[in-house]
């Protein structure tokens, strides 16, 4: 059983167990429209356990947040080559949204990829999601680019990131 990370109410995040995968994946599935193999949720979850956490109510999971670790260059340094976290995918059930949950998620995968010595964690979101880019924007993440065409049907992305210092 993993330690409560954070409570929000009666919402509890803590680490993603093995037994939490099949429900983060319905999750995923009811919510948006990329899915990933049940190989790559386990894959993420044994490399970068910090970072994938789960949002439990009642025994049930509302929501999910996994990440992975990358080197390459920095998204602030101009040629800077850095170890950067990625928000491979973010989730709250829409009937549990608007409670800070998805706030709670982020902000303890930041303290998750931070354990890593990551320098920065960014991610990509379409461009019409204004209510995931505002909660990043709010916690901090700046857009550093739009990457055209990113997603299948067509639509476009934003990468946004966030600095680390320690
Ligand atoms: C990298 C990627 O995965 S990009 C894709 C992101 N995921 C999705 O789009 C999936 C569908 N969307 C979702 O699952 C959710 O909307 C998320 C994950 C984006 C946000 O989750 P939420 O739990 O609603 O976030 P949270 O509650 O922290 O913040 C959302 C809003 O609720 C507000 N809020 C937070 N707590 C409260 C509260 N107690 N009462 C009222 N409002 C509140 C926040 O201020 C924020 O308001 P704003 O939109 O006006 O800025």
């Amino acid at each position: 059983m993993q330690v409560a990370l954070r409570e929000i109410g009666n919402c509890v995040i803590r680490r993603c167990d093995l037994s939490d995968l099949i429900p983060a994946m319905e999750i995923n599935l009811k919510t948006l429209p990329e899915h990933y193999s049940d190989y790559f949720y386990e894959s993420l979850l044994a490399e970068l356990p910090e970072a994938f956490l789960v949002a439990e109510i009642d025994k049930k999971l509302v929501g999910y947040i996994m990440c992975k670790i990358e080197y390459g260059f920095s998204n602030f340094k101009k040629l800077g080559f850095v170890k950067k976290g990625h928000v491979v995918s973010i989730a709250v059930l829409p009937e549990h949204r608007k409670k800070g949950i998805g706030e709670g998620l982020v902000q303890e995968a930041i303290a998750g990829v931070k354990l890593k010595k990551s320098d920065e964690l960014y991610l990509e979101v379409r461009c019409s999601n204004n209510e995931a880019v505002r909660l990043y924007e709010k916690i901090g993440f700046v857009t550093k680019q739009r990457l055209k065409a990113y997603y299948r049907d067509g639509e476009d992305a934003y990468l946004m990131a966030i600095e680390f210092a320690y």
